[in-house]
């Protein structure tokens, strides 16, 4: 029996605008039915965060030969440290149906988009630029000179909101997690309809 492949969600926005906040909730629900792909960095861990939960955290030579190797789904530098996906543990969860949840930077989505445009992309978006950096400055994890530099690559991370199949605004956690499930669900439903035409179409030949 022909088993469809899982749905690739990738959640973009500018850091500060409550990516892991919105992700981490939407995956302490028990409905949540997508798999979360653990992102590799070479930023220090802040405190609380673990190696293998929060990031594969991994020295730059590391991180490099993965890349050479293509490893890598998507990468990027962003604010003097490497993210990246990695590709096995996606293509593995997709292959198996089950839906797989990206939460990365505007670059890395570009190239996820360029690799996988069959994805659902979802550009997550804050009521305001002075409401991103009233977020990173009451976040506390970054002195003032790196929330400067986040909130300055704000605005161009803003202009790329329109290559996203949908825009989610941030206003209050709960909204938004309610909006990427119904999304989610629509783009289910839509592919559902799709691949049942196609089938019977192909019967009616
Ligand atoms: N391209 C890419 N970006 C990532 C990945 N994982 C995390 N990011 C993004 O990297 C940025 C910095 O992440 P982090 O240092 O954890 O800071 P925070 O998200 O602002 O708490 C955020 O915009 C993350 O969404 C990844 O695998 N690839
Ligand atoms: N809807 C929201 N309203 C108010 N504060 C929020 C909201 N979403 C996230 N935050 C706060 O904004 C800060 C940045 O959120 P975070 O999830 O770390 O952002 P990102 O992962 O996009 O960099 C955190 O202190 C978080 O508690």
């Amino acid at each position: 029996m022909f088993k469809q492949r899982g749905l690739l969600i990738v959640l973009s926005g500018p850091s500060g605008v409550g990516k892991g906040t919105v992700r981490k909730e939407l995956f302490a629900s028990p409905d949540t039915n997508y798999e979360y792909s653990i992102s590799m960095t070479t930023r220090q861990p802040r405190e609380g965060e673990v190696d293998g939960v929060d990031y594969f955290f991994r020295t730059r030579e590391v991180f490099e030969a993965l890349i050479e190797e293509g490893k890598l789904l998507e990468h990027a530098e962003y604010v003097g440290n490497y993210y990246g996906t990695p590709l096995d543990y996606v293509n593995e969860t997709l292959d198996s149906g089950r839906d797989v949840f990206l939460e990365i930077e505007v670059v890395g989505a570009a190239q996820v988009r360029e690799k996988m445009p069959d994805g659902l992309f979802i550009f997550l978006a804050p009521p305001s630029l002075s409401h991103l950096e009233q977020r990173l400055v009451g976040r506390g994890t970054e002195v003032l000179e790196v929330i400067a530099s986040r909130v300055a690559k704000a605005r161009d991370e803003l202009e790329m909101m329109d290559l996203y199949d949908y825009v989610v605004e941030n206003d209050e956690v709960t909204k938004a997690c309610d909006r990427i499930n119904a999304i989610v669900m629509a783009e289910h439903c839509r592919r559902e309809r799709v691949e049942e035409r196609y089938l019977a179409m192909l019967e009616g030949e």
